[in-house]
């Protein structure tokens, strides 16, 4: 459904010195520098998937979303997107998708979120009837009853946002692209987009490409990530590859029924210890949880016991220092 393969992209960026001396110099001797934006980029992706693409600051993702959605053209590479070249087949290409930068706003800003939505019907010629009804759909997954008559200067961020969604789904795209859409929002809000993502995704198979730097987002989202950094794809697989490649160890959490002494287990680390509670750091590759628990088990009287993972959050970022971006 999308096949990008080998696409570069670089930008020419001005360069000068501060001061007034060396803004009179670059006026008659201006200075550049290429940054590469990226580099060699290729990945498909097939019908129905929602795909975390992710990266730190810089990484090259929102200059492939561009790319992929007709924005921007390559230096080089080839995209087909349900067989149309975004940069070439614009028109073709945009009935297809939906896009929402969460930083950059296509409503107008003055005017109420109604009128937008009525010039986004003109713009992609949706017929009345498709309209209404996905108008009534949206209006009353995404709540918009209360906000489409708002202009949209008055509105808060996560409610901008809401609409922002609905006006990128009018048209029944088949791909939506989303530039981290839950930027800014509150818990409650980011809730309600991830859910309607869901939806959307699983009733209407809508694919999803989605750029965050919440990994909540992709932890909810995202069966699959693609990696980038300093413009170069570095990874591409199922969030549960991640974890099982990247986990080195988890948090075994053990409440005692009486107060216990001191004991010492190969492969763990003691994060904190009272007489009746003890909170170990386990090293997966020493020893099992199950066997730190038996351990524990065999020699204290045990009321509670909690396991957890490295967060999603901690494995990101010993994955960018193992990447070095
Ligand atoms: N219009 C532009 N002109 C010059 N350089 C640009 C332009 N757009 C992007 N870049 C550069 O290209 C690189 C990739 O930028 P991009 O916005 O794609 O990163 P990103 O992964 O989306 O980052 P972030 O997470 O900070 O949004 C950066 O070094 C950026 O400075």
């Amino acid at each position: 459904m999308i096949e990008v393969e080998g696409l570069y992209k670089s930008f020419k960026v001005a360069q000068r010195n501060a001061g007034v001396t060396a803004a009179i110099k670059s006026i008659f001797n201006p200075q550049y520098k290429t940054v590469q934006a990226l580099e060699d980029i290729s990945f498909t992706i097939d019908e129905g998937e929602i795909v975390g693409y992710i990266g730190p600051n810089g990484a090259g993702k929102s200059t492939t979303i561009k790319i992929i959605s007709g924005i921007l053209v390559p230096d080089s590479g080839k995209c087909s997107i349900l067989g149309n070249t975004p940069w070439k087949n614009r028109i073709n290409h945009v009935r297809n998708i939906g896009v929402v930068f969460g930083q950059r706003s296509q409503l107008w800003w003055d005017v109420p979120v109604m009128d937008s939505y009525y010039l986004l019907k003109d713009i992609y010629k949706i017929p009345e009837t498709t309209f209404k009804s996905n108008l009534d759909l949206l209006t009353a997954t995404l709540d918009l009853s209360a906000l489409l008559s708002t202009p949209v200067r008055q509105l808060s961020l996560g409610q901008r946002m809401r609409c922002e969604i609905g006006a990128s789904l009018l048209h029944d795209p088949k791909i939506l692209f989303l530039d981290e859409p839950t930027i800014g929002l509150d818990a409650v809000s980011k809730m309600a987009v991830r859910n309607f993502i869901n939806t959307i995704n699983q009733e209407k198979k809508v694919t999803v490409i989605l750029t965050t730097h919440d990994m909540s987002d992709i932890e909810a989202l995202a069966e699959r990530i693609i990696l980038i950094g300093k413009g170069k794809k570095l990874m591409d697989g199922t969030l549960t590859e991640l974890k099982n490649r990247f986990v080195t160890h988890k948090t075994v959490t053990v409440d005692f029924a009486a107060s216990t002494q001191d004991l010492s287990i190969k492969g763990t680390t003691v994060l904190s210890r009272t007489k009746e509670r003890i909170s170990l750091a386990v090293d997966l590759e020493t020893i099992k949880v199950s066997d730190v628990i038996s351990i524990l088990s065999q020699n204290f009287d045990i009321k509670d016991v909690a396991v957890n993972a490295q967060p999603v959050e901690e494995i990101i970022v010993d994955l960018y220092k193992e990447f070095q971006i």
